[in-house]
């Protein structure tokens, strides 16, 4: 199987471009990389996968290294060697004492994505899509998207002089993301529909050439996120000299999982990483919108769309991940497993991570949230090493961070009155 832990470096065929090239994850098909636009197999519909003739190892990175660099400090194990750039990745991998000790964990660190420029991972994925899109010369971008990817297409797309189109289910996304989206020039396309019927038309266009489709279904996307992967285990590895035993995060499209896997793999196959040093995957889902979860708890090869899905974490209230084929053999060959948990718990992490210091949006908090739970079940033990991934910035939904504080509290105009008041 092509998405194996073991499975072997590939050699390159011959439509290889500089040593890059495409592969069908389901049947092997490969492609040039930007002779055409494609984001699913020609022969059979499959998902694809970036695949190089070199992987580089942590040592190439390091010579590679100026850390301001961020996503393209890694360029070694990405598609072209530069990108779209407004200086995205090289995120904060906090320490979290207070947590660590209430979880009772050997380590804790909270990879926290809410500082990229957009405010979210997916600053990582569009710095690179966005260049493989000027490469392939197309002039129209498009994304379906819960907000966050909106905002960042729009940024990275107005960067990089191309016009946006975004499709947002109407009345369903945080204003902090809409907001973002509209200043940065995208054309917004309210759509009477969830997530998932916006991913269906955005897909549509895509396939009849009306716009390069920038959602996480495209696999050059996937390849800017690989990087959180390597930056949380180079982290892991200067301050514990380990990799962590286990990586939790939030899942909605299930990108992150897919990337985070891939990257695991390349370090595995370029001989950088053992097998049984891969960090267990942990997806977290809300209860009302988790498909991944009932797919991994069933035991299933494939997930079944939900149809109706709500939570208040609005960026992860999705009903068919697209990238499910790539993740579920993420989670179950790395270990790791998936949970639901209730919006209540999100809502109690986001506080605990405030409590820190740390403002993330209610997605965000799903993957402390999802901690705390296996942590109760005994199913994370105390001695272990963990990293929560922590998607978006509390300003992303300004509304459920007020919903989730403490009340601003009226007071007169003059100092005795706020000091009675006190
Ligand atoms: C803030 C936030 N967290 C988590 C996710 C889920 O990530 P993925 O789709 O990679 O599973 C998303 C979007 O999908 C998001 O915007
Ligand atoms: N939460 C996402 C949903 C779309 O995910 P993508 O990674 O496939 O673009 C968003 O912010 O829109």
């Amino acid at each position: 199987m092509s998405l194996s832990l073991s499975a072997d470096q590939p050699a390159a065929p011959a439509d290889a471009e500089d040593g890059v090239w495409l592969e069908c994850i389901e049947c092997g098909e490969t492609f040039a990389p930007f002779a055409d636009v494609r984001y699913t197999c020609d022969e059979c519909d499959g998902l694809l996968e970036v695949r190089y003739d070199d992987l580089p190892t942590f040592e190439d990175f390091a010579a590679a290294a100026d850390p301001d660099q961020g996503v393209w400090r890694y360029a070694d194990t990405l598609p072209l060697p530069a990108g779209v750039s407004i200086q995205e990745g090289a995120t904060p991998l906090y320490e979290v004492p207070g947590l660590e000790a209430d979880l009772e964990l050997e380590a804790l660190r909270i990879k926290h994505e809410g500082m990229n420029p957009t405010g979210s991972f997916k600053d990582r994925g569009m710095t690179v899509g966005v260049a493989v899109a000027k490469e392939l010369g197309v002039d129209r971008l498009a994304c379906a998207s819960t907000g966050n990817t909106s905002a960042a297409l729009a940024a990275y797309g107005s960067r990089g002089g191309m016009e946006t189109l975004v499709l947002l289910p109407a009345g369903k996304v945080a204003a902090g993301k809409v907001a973002q989206a509209s200043l940065h020039g995208a054309r917004i396309l309210e759509v009477d529909g969830n997530f998932d019927a916006c991913l269906d038309i955005v897909q549509e266009l895509a396939q009849q050439g009306e716009a390069y489709l920038l959602n996480s279904l495209n696999p050059f996307r996937l390849e800017g996120q690989k990087t959180i992967g390597l930056e949380i285990l180079e982290g892991f590895l200067a301050d514990y000299e380990t990799v962590p035993d286990r990586i939790v995060l939030p899942v909605g499209n299930a990108g992150n999982t897919s990337a985070l896997y891939k990257a695991f793999r390349e370090l595995v196959q370029a001989g950088a990483l053992e097998e049984d040093e891969v960090p267990k995957l942990v997806g977290v889902q809300a209860e009302g919108a988790a498909p991944m979860v009932e797919a991994i708890e069933n035991g299933a090869d494939e997930v079944r769309r939900w149809d109706d899905v709500e939570t208040r974490a609005t960026a992860i209230r999705i009903g068919n991940p697209v990238n499910a084929p790539k993740a579920l053999p993420g989670i179950r060959e790395t270990g790791g497993t998936a949970i639901s948990v209730t919006d209540e718990e999100i809502t109690d992490a986001q506080r605990d991570l405030a409590g820190e210091g740390i403002g993330v949006e209610p997605a965000s908090a799903a993957s402390v949230a999802g901690l705390r739970k296996l942590r109760a079940e005994g199913i994370v033990t105390e001695d272990e090493r963990v990293a929560c991934l922590t998607t978006g910035h509390l300003l992303k939904d300004p509304d459920a961070a007020a919903a989730t504080g403490r009340e601003p509290e009226p007071v007169p105009a003059e100092t005795e009155g706020v000091l009675d008041h006190l």
